[in-house]
């Protein structure tokens, strides 16, 4: 069963005859039953099992997951009229045979009367629009007018308050999972480290993107590909920040061509670009429209309008003023240049947004591209319908055997040609999904993440070798890190006394306590300092790497591992270094060796604060911020130690200080050194094995408990929250 074009099915093909002999297997290995050559793919992801009179569809450990009518699931018995992706392919099953439906593009983009409420500002207000595969979208208005919103909400990454947002008929945030990696999104902030090479960040984020099991190899030659592409192979090993404003942008978009998504959208791509540069861009995004996808991009710069097949116009308040093609704008405003549109959509909004509802041009370029969407929508509908009903027939014509079948994705489409002729319709609601979508893209990922909990090992490793890239190439900052413990050894040694951290026979180790409370907060604030800025720093990145299905614990995980590794030894240079010379203390209470135990009690209390670090990191919103909070924690942590006056007694304090990982790391350095004849000895500083291993235990649970609090703040990152 084949469909021809002109409703836009016509890429439904066979593939596969279910007979009894049992399981068909989709991967990306010619070996597969159904071979899918697409890097996002697993080499074997997914396998249809005969099972009773029925058909189960697994999930064969893939990376990216299958999805079966919409859900991410690992096991799914199917139903005839049941449909299940792999990647950008569509599968249909009607009880005997799998059909194909290959996404070329979104055969269609439908934004019904959106509207985005933060608080109580409207930032974006009945905003419809529809867009054919192959279009260059324009989106130009005054500053704070809601175009970047408007970016957002048609990528994923704010879910409007009312409306619906129809990619290929399905709703976008009811089924963002699955319709995720066909989205590229370039936000107005980088989303790459500009330390690396153009190269080496790609091949980075390729490895984040594909399947695990994608050799090296393939994917150094799609980072080669993509480079090709753009123009940029002779600046592969040029570091980012050393490129120009255009080449910039351009490796953003080849970051985001790794995946090959349908709809590319761009924040701004050309601000701050000479004319030149800008029109370079422009032309590049018209030609990756010639190629099929659907690129929509905002932009400040109207030079280059004619180069769009569509220019939506937005006015002050998030109204749509107008969507055409661009030589119908200035006639439309009846203005003589933008400067006019400009002034006439930011004085007058509702007024323009009102005239361009009840215009010709509305109903010619919205409403008759979305009746004509939704009759595409609906002719997919009624295959799936045919498809099941074909369950009560028997299977003649199809071949008994099924050869592997190799599904080239993303293939050239023509320019789209105009809009075609009919009558006036709001959006049609046949377009819509038909479930509603009462739940946001968080609840989806949420029940995503309890169903999959195989832990991302790969992107773990990929970002922890990411990491210590970055900080290879920024040799400021590695200087830093080094220069940090050498500073505070020196600094240690105006602690006065000769006695070190011997026991004092003269019965008062004021030197000793000194010593330790410079050990432990000069370990907090190094642990601090370290991680405060990490997540806010890159905010953009990571929120770009969420909405492709970045595990969040993976994440915070790799900073967890390479900071660990960072404080360790960062703790056994600084407290080596200003014992170097002085006495140590006379015995160990657990390890042997006391410079090991207050080693590793320091490394903890500096493990502990890169906790508070990140957590205060991933709450922030600017980088401006993390300085009070660096004061105010390592303050804090000097404060409550206990090595400055007594906290026992003092019964807030005493309280209070419990969660102060200095105390704990104070009360283990106190232990081993045995303080004899302190002024005011604390219990938890008697020299036992159990109170150095009571405080490293607390200490362990506050890493454990910021690092839990810590995951939580990154959910403000999840696509569809602002
Ligand atoms: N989280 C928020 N809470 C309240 N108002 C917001 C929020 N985010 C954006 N806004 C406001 O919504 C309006 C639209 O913002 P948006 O960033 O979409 O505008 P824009 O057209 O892209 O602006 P520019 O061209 O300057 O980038 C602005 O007035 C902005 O201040």
């Amino acid at each position: 069963m084949t469909s021809s074009g002109q409703d836009g099915t016509d890429a439904l093909t066979p593939v596969a005859v279910l007979d009894d002999k049992g399981r068909i297997r989709i991967g990306r290995d010619p070996g597969n039953d159904i071979v899918l050559p697409d890097l996002w793919v697993s080499g074997s992801h997914a396998e249809i099992r005969r099972v009773g009179a029925g058909h189960q569809l697994v999930d064969l450990g893939s990376t990216n997951g299958v999805h079966h009518n919409g859900r991410r699931v690992q096991k799914g018995d199917l139903k005839p009229g049941d449909r299940f992706t792999v990647g950008r392919h569509e599968f249909l099953y009607d009880g005997s045979r799998l059909y194909q439906h290959d996404d070329q593009g979104p055969t269609s983009f439908v934004a019904d009367d959106i509207t985005v409420d933060v608080g109580k500002a409207t930032l974006l207000d009945d905003v419809s629009f529809a867009l054919q595969q192959g279009t260059l979208l324009g989106i130009i208005g005054p500053s704070g007018c809601g175009k970047s919103t408007l970016v957002k909400a048609m990528t994923g990454f704010q879910k409007p308050s009312r409306g619906g947002l129809l990619y290929d008929g399905r709703d976008l945030y009811e089924h963002y999972s699955e319709l995720r990696h066909r989205i590229g999104m370039v936000p107005q902030d980088d989303v790459l480290h500009r330390q690396l090479s153009v190269q080496r960040a790609l091949r980075f984020s390729a490895s984040l993107r594909f399947a695990d099991d994608v050799p090296r190899k393939q994917r150094k030659e799609r980072v080669g590909e993509v480079l090709e592409l753009l123009g940029l192979s002779e600046r592969a090993k040029q570091r980012i920040d050393t490129l120009s404003g255009g080449q910039r942008k351009r490796t953003s978009v080849a970051l985001e061509l790794l995946t090959e998504p349908s709809l590319l959208a761009l924040d701004e791509p050309t601000s701050g670009l000479d004319p030149a540069l800008d029109k370079e861009v422009m032309r590049e995004l018209r030609l990756l429209a010639d190629r099929g996808r659907t690129v929509v991009v905002v932009t400040h710069s109207v030079l280059h309008l004619d180069i769009c097949d569509r220019v939506m116009v937005m006015c002050m308040g998030g109204h749509m003023g107008f969507f055409g093609p661009p030589d119908e704008v200035l006639p439309f405003f009846g203005a003589e240049d933008y400067a006019d549109v400009f002034h006439k959509v930011t004085n007058e909004p509702r007024r323009w947004a009102q005239e361009f509802r009840n215009s010709e041009i509305y109903r010619r370029y919205i409403g008759e591209v979305a009746e004509e969407l939704a009759r595409v929508g609906d002719a997919r509908k009624e295959l799936v319908t045919v498809a099941a009903a074909a369950v009560e027939e028997p299977v003649e014509a199809e071949p008994a055997e099924v050869e592997p079948v190799a599904v080239v994705a993303d293939p050239p489409v023509p320019r789209q040609a105009g809009a075609p002729e009919a009558e006036t319709t709001r959006f049609a609601d046949a377009s819509k999904p038909a479930q509603a979508s009462p739940t946001g893209v968080q609840d989806l990922s949420m029940k995503d993440r309890a169903r999959h909990p195989r832990a991302p090992l790969r992107a773990f490793v990929t970002l922890c070798w990411r990491m210590l890239a970055v900080i290879a190439s920024d040799r400021g900052y590695a200087a830093f890190l080094l220069g940090l413990p050498l500073a505070l050894a020196v600094l240690s040694r105006a602690v006065p006394g000769d006695k070190g951290l011997s026991a004092d026979p003269e019965g008062f180790a004021l030197e000793g306590q000194r010593l330790i409370v410079v050990f432990v907060i000069g370990a907090a604030f190094m642990g601090v300092a370290v991680a405060i800025r990490e997540i806010v720093n890159e905010q953009s990145i990571y929120r770009r790497e969420r909405a492709i299905g970045l595990s969040p614990t993976a994440y915070l995980l790799s900073k967890v591992i390479v900071f660990l590794v960072i404080d360790a030894i960062q703790c056994a240079i600084f407290v080596y270094l200003a014992m170097f010379g002085r006495p140590k203390p006379p015995a160990a209470l657990v390890f042997g060796d006391p410079m090991i135990e207050i080693t590793l009690a320091a490394t903890l209390v500096a493990v502990a604060s890169t906790s508070i670090g990140l957590l205060a990191s991933a709450l922030v919103r600017t980088t401006e911020q993390t300085t009070p909070i660096l004061v105010v924690s390592v303050m804090f942590q000097l404060v409550l130690s206990g090595g400055l006056f007594e906290i026992t007694g003092q019964r807030a304090l005493e309280i209070i200080s419990t969660i102060d990982p200095s105390r704990w790391g104070f009360a283990a350095g106190a232990a081993t050194t045995n303080l004899v004849g302190f002024p005011f000895p604390e219990a938890i500083w008697a020299p036992t094995a159990f109170n150095w291993w009571r405080a490293v235990l607390v200490l362990l649970l506050h890493i454990a408990v910021l690092l839990v609090a810590a995951r939580f703040a990154l959910r403000r990152f999840e696509p569809g929250r602002n």
